[in-house]
């Protein structure tokens, strides 16, 4: 490893917890593209609660009548010739609801917890409205068996808030939180947010073939260096210089590929049993060497960056309020960001911009607003003019509503709960199926059509969907205490790139077959990116 003066120190929280990894394919199989894992220890959360006694619970009926697959039709299912062989998430969701309705039982191994899938957003409310103070979102297991066991000396027993439970989130969470969720920490990062926009755009500028429209790069490649550009402006406070690939330095490149490497390989490392453990691989090496090269980039930039703190004024970056508060959280949060908000980011960009172009009379509605703002193409975003842009906040709504980040929404219950009429245990698995539900007609009316409309109050007497829906039904950053932690960042870029893009260009969409997906970790715009610019 790059040798670096930093090291985390350790604090009261940062108790090692070994996490079992999952060793049941099937179950990690089908929650494979969960923005977490299963591999549950109900010590998570602390204290005893009294059993209850209330009518709701003794009437519901038990948790081994609630209906679901064997572990032998799993099995079945998943070898070549069966029905799940190489189903997407969706596809599977859709082969179990309409087999077995919209409560599931996926039964655990020995140690291990089951796992519920529920179409049922009042199941949802029930989930979330019974959380703990810490809750259990587990996830990201190489990347806790990266930071707690394979490199202690450096981490210490702190793991972030990605991966980590109970006390030690909590921790980090409430040192976080105060500088992360608040609006005035972030927004005064909107002029130089907007500086990368604008960069992008001298960037799509030059790489344009203004008679055809079409890129000379990857725009999704493009998409990713501008949301990393961006992330590590507020995470590391550094400008990396990715918006001139010829100028930007080898290291913030070196950074951006492990970040991608992460993204791509972490996946499998999730869906298999955890052997990896005992036996590394060639592949899972390879996984190490992605979380050494980010730990130690990201290392070598935050000390850089502390160089420059003026120790005697108050901290005015988000890295430097951070690092006023926590060192060594400062330094965890930081990789983290980097981590969960270049993908993310990118993803709903692309998203976004691909209904604009196949709903060019929204993108004309949404112009309107823009141009409005923004007479001038070149004029600054601030703080006054980007308030009022309801059209633009309500396509990006639509778009999470049609493509979220994430299929569904997971927790551990916090605690014994009643779910469609069923008794569920305490620290069983609940997989909140959101994307199904946010594009059936029954939870959104018109629901295949794009409105950015169904958004806006003051569209109510024109768009009779305005504002009817389910709130625990649409729930794209998530929800409650351990809700996504970039939600403010991540609209403020969006926003701002969103703007720069479409006050610049028409954008349409030129490929024969519409955008394409995968579906690792995060639900990611994949294949060819058939965008057309025309410059206004
Ligand atoms: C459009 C962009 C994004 C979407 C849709 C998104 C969505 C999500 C969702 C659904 C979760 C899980 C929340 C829950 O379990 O309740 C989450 C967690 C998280 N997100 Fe985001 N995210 C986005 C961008 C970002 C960015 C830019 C950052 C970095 C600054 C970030 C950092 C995180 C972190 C650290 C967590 C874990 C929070 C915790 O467990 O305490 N995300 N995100």
């Amino acid at each position: 490893m790059m040798r670096t003066n930093f090291t985390l120190l350790t604090t009261a929280a940062g108790r090692k917890m070994t996490k079992n990894g999952l060793d049941q394919l099937l179950v990690r199989r089908i929650t494979n593209s969960l923005p977490c894992a299963q591999h549950v220890m109900v010590d998570y959360f602390e204290g005893k609660e009294e059993p209850r006694t209330d009518a709701d619970w003794l009437n519901a009926k038990d948790y081994k009548e609630i209906p679901g697959p064997s572990n032998f039709e799993l099995i079945r299912g998943y070898f070549p010739g069966g029905a799940l062989y190489k189903t997407t998430i969706k596809e599977m969701e859709v082969h179990f609801r309409k087999k077995y309705g919209d409560i599931i039982r996926f039964n655990g191994t020995v140690g291990k917890t089951d796992i519920l899938f529920t179409f049922n957003p009042s199941d949802f409310e029930t989930v979330f409205r019974n959380e703990t103070i810490w809750p259990v979102r587990v996830g990201f297991q190489s990347l806790a068996y990266y930071r707690l066991e394979k490199r202690p000396h450096i981490f210490h027993g702190i793991d972030g808030l990605l991966t980590s439970q109970g006390r030690a989130w909590g921790y980090m969470r409430n040192k976080v939180n105060p500088v992360m969720m608040k609006v005035q920490n972030i927004r005064p990062n909107l002029p130089a947010v907007d500086g990368i926009a604008q960069e992008f755009i001298e960037r799509l500028d030059a790489i344009l073939d203004p008679h055809t429209g079409r890129l000379s790069t990857d725009f999704s490649e493009e998409a990713k260096m501008w949301a990393f550009e961006t992330v590590a402006l507020v995470a590391l406070n550094t400008r990396l210089g990715l918006m001139s690939r010829e100028k930007s330095n080898a290291m913030a490149l070196k950074l951006s590929e492990s970040i991608a490497e992460f993204f791509s390989l972490c996946y499998y490392y999730e869906v298999i049993p955890p052997f990896w453990r005992y036996f590394e691989t060639a592949g899972f090496k390879k996984l190490i060497k992605a979380y050494d090269s980010i730990t130690e980039i990201t290392t070598h930039y935050i000390e850089k960056a502390m160089e420059q703190f003026d120790q005697s004024a108050e901290g005015k970056s988000v890295l430097e309020k951070l690092y006023r508060i926590d060192k060594n959280v400062a330094v965890v949060m930081a990789m983290d960001m980097l981590m969960a908000g270049m993908d993310t980011t990118s993803s709903a960009l692309i998203s976004t911009l691909y209904f604009l172009s196949i709903n060019p009379e929204k993108q004309e509605e949404l112009r309107k607003e823009l141009i409005a703002l923004l007479p001038e193409p070149n004029m600054p975003l601030t703080e006054e003019n980007t308030k009022n842009m309801p059209y633009l906040r309500g396509c990006i709504k639509e778009t999470l509503r049609f493509r979220p980040i994430a299929n569904g929404n997971f927790r551990i219950a916090g605690r014994d709960l009643v779910l469609s009429g069923y008794r569920v245990p305490k620290g069983v698995g609940v997989y909140m199926a959101t994307m199904t539900l946010s594009n059936s007609d029954a939870y959104f009316e018109r629901s295949a059509e794009f409105l950015p409309e169904r958004w806006i109050k003051s569209a109510k007497a024109t768009c009779p969907v305005s504002q009817k829906h389910n709130p625990f039904v649409y729930l794209p950053f998530g929800f409650g205490p351990r809700t996504c932690i970039g939600k403010r960042l991540a609209e403020m870029e969006l926003e701002t790139i969103l703007v720069r893009i479409l006050r610049n260009y028409r954008v349409s969409w030129v490929g024969e077959k519409p955008l394409e997906y995968i579906n690792n970790l995060i639900l990611q715009p994949a294949g060819e990116m058939s965008f057309k610019f025309e410059k206004l």
